[in-house]
């Protein structure tokens, strides 16, 4: 029996499952059979990028569980985000085909600009520059955007959005747009809760993604000295409450606050304990307490990218 999974309804209608599995970091050697165990358990999001290099594997698995009766294309929501490298807008809906052919699709449910950050054109995903940061492109993504919105008019992807933008970006970004933006995938967690970009998109109509919903633990970039979130006693006192695991407090968090979520894993157990979050509520008196475990803690930096002209984090939000 495949659970019950509410879905988040985007500006232009279409339903988002609030729940979906993310890829980055699965190897092509993993990803297919954690896509299959996900939709198995009763997953229909999978959040995908070109930049994760592991595509191909995650549409052999939804190949697989298309024909072998599971679930139908149009059970699923698939999301795919457009890389830095492709932001000239000549070449976006080459990449989208690109993506759509690794994925072995003929429409994406959601296509993301992955971040504000033009790099480069070429081969090389991250390309150096000889002041040894990231080589920046010249284009900017307000056009990029105009690109993005005839993509979605040609059917190739129902819904169309942003990530990694800060609001001045998405204010600039609407100055243009004729297409509001669906969705910014952002890094959220209990240590950053970006209660003000949320309450900013809010406003726009623009609905929120949180990726590293675990505060992606075990990720190299991070520094011995973070806090690492799912041992935080406090989260784990709340989570003994409740008879859950703090991984599952943490992705409930977001549901309840009206975000989508995408947690990672290629552990079965753990592709299945992080689904297993709607049998329960956190109060609204936990809730607020873990607002207080805020401490605007970003764990996701683009290498070499700070002196980007489009770096979105020197804002407050
Ligand atoms: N738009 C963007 O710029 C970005 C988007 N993303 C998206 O968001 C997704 C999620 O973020 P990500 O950074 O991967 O981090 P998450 O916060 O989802 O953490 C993933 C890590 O947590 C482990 N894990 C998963 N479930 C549990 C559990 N129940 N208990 C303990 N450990 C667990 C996984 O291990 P294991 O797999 O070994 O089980 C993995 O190491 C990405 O995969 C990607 O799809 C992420 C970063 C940036
Ligand atoms: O989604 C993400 C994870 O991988 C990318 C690069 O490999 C990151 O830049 C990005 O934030």
């Amino acid at each position: 029996m495949t659970m019950f999974v509410p879905k988040v309804k985007l500006n232009n209608g279409q339903e988002i499952p609030a729940i979906g599995l993310g890829t980055w970091k699965s190897t092509p050697e993993k990803v297919t059979q954690a896509v299959k165990d996900a939709i198995d358990i009763g997953y229909r999001h999978i959040d995908c990028a070109f930049a994760y290099g592991n595509e191909e594997q995650v549409g052999a698995a939804i190949a697989a569980k298309i024909s072998d009766g599971t679930v139908k294309r149009n059970d699923l929501f698939i999301t795919s985000k457009l890389w830095n490298t492709f932001h000239r807008p000549g070449i976006v809906e080459s990449a989208i085909r690109n993506t759509l052919k690794s994925l072995d699709l003929d429409y994406l449910d959601l296509y993301l600009i992955h971040w504000p950050m033009g790099y480069k054109e070429g081969n090389d995903l991250a390309p150096v520059g000889p002041d040894g940061n990231i080589e920046a492109s010249d284009y900017d993504y307000v056009d990029t955007w105009t690109a993005m919105e005839e993509i979605q008019k040609k059917g190739l992807a129902k819904s169309i959005g942003i990530s990694n933008f800060n609001s001045r970006q998405i204010e600039r970004l609407l100055e243009k747009a004729k297409i509001v933006p669906a969705v910014n995938q952002v890094e959220c967690h209990p240590f950053l809760n970006q209660r003000p970009l949320i309450e900013y998109c809010n406003l726009k109509g623009i609905k929120i993604t949180a990726y590293s919903p675990l505060g992606s633990p075990g990720r190299s970039g991070i520094k011995s000295e973070d806090p690492v979130l799912l041992t935080d006693p406090r989260l784990e006192a709340i989570a003994k409450k409740y008879n859950k695991s703090p991984a599952q407090i943490a992705i409930k968090y977001q549901i309840q606050k009206g975000n989508i979520v995408i947690p990672k894993s290629t552990t079965k157990s753990r592709i299945q304990e992080n689904f297993n979050v709607f049998d329960f509520d956190i109060s609204v008196e936990d809730i607020s307490v873990i607002d207080t475990f805020n401490i605007n803690l970003r764990l996701i930096q683009p290498w070499g990218s700070s002196s980007h002209k489009y770096y979105p984090f020197n804002e407050e939000f």
